[in-house]
């Protein structure tokens, strides 16, 4: 795609998961981009027509749009800024110490890009902040010739390019027209709707989209729960509930607990930013609970798994975990279910053995601090040899093709905890193991 004269010139902030997408995805629509970022590595693997991470399509269009000549990279926001008609925050807004959002690293690029940016630019705040935000962006940026835009992002991992090019929705939130109609232009060859409305309410409606997704996940495996109890089938319940249109058949898999580098921090800061405006936002702190025994539920069916009664030590108990990421199709560790699950196990007694496609060879200092004290397997089936019992952790599609004669063969205990409900219970059982699923009847 050629670059329009009159094309906007854009600098993304950040080249993480949401950066990196955003910039690559509009160069592909035809704007001229510039992607900064503080972290060399990052820059000099994207220069090398490297994604430093794993998502479908990214490295393919990325290649495209630097040979189009709409794409660069840039270590450092200056000068890339100085030249900018729109600059796009796409920083880490990680949790704080008491559950708020920190908004530190927004704040400083935001006081260190004010003094550059040329008169009739406009700041796009892409991470998600807290209400209000906006406010505090502009202070920072110390202009008042700037508009501060809210554009939510509502990606998700490992199909982040797609959702970005087919969203359900974009929402673009701002007090000034002007610049609003300015944000909303950019994704104007896009076939979807456009919500336009004011920054307070876009950032609310980021939060609460998280917010509302967790609870469904939340209440799906509470309901998991009790088909256990009852002898019921989950995958029969969800899908009976998920065609009822008001329900709809998205995010009503049962599994190990919600996780993942948005869901555990965004929940949380939703409960923060209520209490900060005198709302106990009660219905999401029983969400976050659910979700915090989701995963002890697990350890529960680890230690049934291996003979233990609820509560016993796991000494003595090699688990062969299969899976390590937040889900599959993301070599994202952050907030991983499966990693909370195994450190409850780990702190037990147990020794792991995990596999996971995405965590092999050197890893960076921050994924290999990830996994300290696990034994790495390179393959599915030397984790599970010797192990005395497998636990599947993340849905990667490998795992529902396991050869289970040779996992019974191998194997030193008898029975698979399926957290993800990826393998059929019939198959697993017919090769003579026990199979443990997630609200799925013992037959
Ligand atoms: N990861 C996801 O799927 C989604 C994340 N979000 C939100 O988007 C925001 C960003 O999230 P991720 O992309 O996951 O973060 P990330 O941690 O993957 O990327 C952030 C990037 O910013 C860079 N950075 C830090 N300070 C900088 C500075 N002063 N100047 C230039 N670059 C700097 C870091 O080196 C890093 O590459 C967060 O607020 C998150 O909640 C929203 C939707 C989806
Ligand atoms: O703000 C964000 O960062 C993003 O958070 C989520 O995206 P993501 O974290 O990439 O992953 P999801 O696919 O939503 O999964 C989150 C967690 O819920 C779990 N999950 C999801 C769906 C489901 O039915 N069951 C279930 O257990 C996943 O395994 C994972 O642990 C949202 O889906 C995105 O819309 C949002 O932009």
């Amino acid at each position: 795609m050629s670059t329009p004269s009159t094309a906007p010139r854009i600098a993304v902030i950040g080249t993480g998961y949401v950066g990196l997408t955003t910039g690559v995805c509009l160069a592909h629509l035809g704007h001229d981009v510039i992607c900064c970022d503080i972290d060399q590595r990052k820059v000099d693997l994207l220069r090398a027509g490297t994604a430093p991470i794993v998502e479908a399509g990214l490295e393919d269009l990325m290649a495209d749009a630097v040979a189009a000549g709409n794409l660069e990279f840039a270590l450092g926001n200056d000068p890339a800024v100085r030249t900018a008609d729109v600059v796009f925050l796409c920083l880490p807004t990680p949790q704080g110490d008491d559950g708020s959002a920190d908004l530190t690293y927004v704040t400083s690029a935001a006081r260190e890009i004010g003094p550059l940016l040329p008169s009739d630019a406009v700041v796009v705040n892409k991470s998600t902040v807290p209400v209000g935000s906006h406010k505090v962006v502009k202070a920072a940026l110390g202009r008042d010739d700037i508009a501060v835009v809210s554009n939510p992002e509502f990606l998700r991992e490992g199909s982040a390019v797609h959702d970005f090019l087919h969203p359900d929705r974009v929402v673009v939130g701002a007090d000034v027209p002007d610049a609003r109609e300015r944000v909303s232009a950019l994704y104007s060859s896009l076939d979807t709707e456009m919500i336009e409305t004011d920054a307070a309410s876009a950032e609310a409606i980021k939060y609460a989209s998280n917010g509302f997704l967790a609870m469904k996940i939340s209440f799906i495996n509470s309901v998991a729960a009790l088909c256990e109890s009852v002898g019921a089938d989950i995958e029969a319940v969800a899908r009976g509930i998920g065609t009822d249109d008001r329900i709809g058949p998205k995010f009503l898999k049962p599994g190990p607990g919600w996780g993942g580098s948005c869901f555990p921090k965004d929940s949380r800061a939703l409960v923060s930013i209520a209490l900060d405006h005198g709302y106990d936002f009660s219905l999401m702190r029983y969400v976050i609970e659910v979700n915090e025994q989701q995963h002890q539920r697990m350890v529960h069916k680890i230690t049934a798994a291996v003979g233990r009664n609820d509560g016993d030590r796991l000494d003595g108990v090699t688990v062969a975990a299969l899976g390590l990421t937040f889900k599959a199709g993301t070599d994202d560790l952050r907030d991983s279910p499966a990693l909370r699950i195994l450190r409850k196990a780990q702190q037990r007694g147990a020794a792991i053995r995990a596999y996971d496609p995405t965590v092999q060879g050197d890893l960076d200092p921050y994924r290999a601090g990830q996994v300290q004290n696990f034994d790495l397997a390179t393959t599915a089936l030397d984790a599970v040899d010797g192990a005395d019992v497998v636990v599947v952790l993340t849905e990667w599609p490998e795992f529902s093709t396991l050869d289970l004669a040779k996992v019974k063969e191998s194997l030193a205990g008898d029975t698979i905890v399926d957290c993800r409900n990826t393998l059929d219970p019939a198959t697993v059982r017919a090769a003579g193991l026990h199979y443990s699923g997630i609200g799925r009847p013992n037959l």
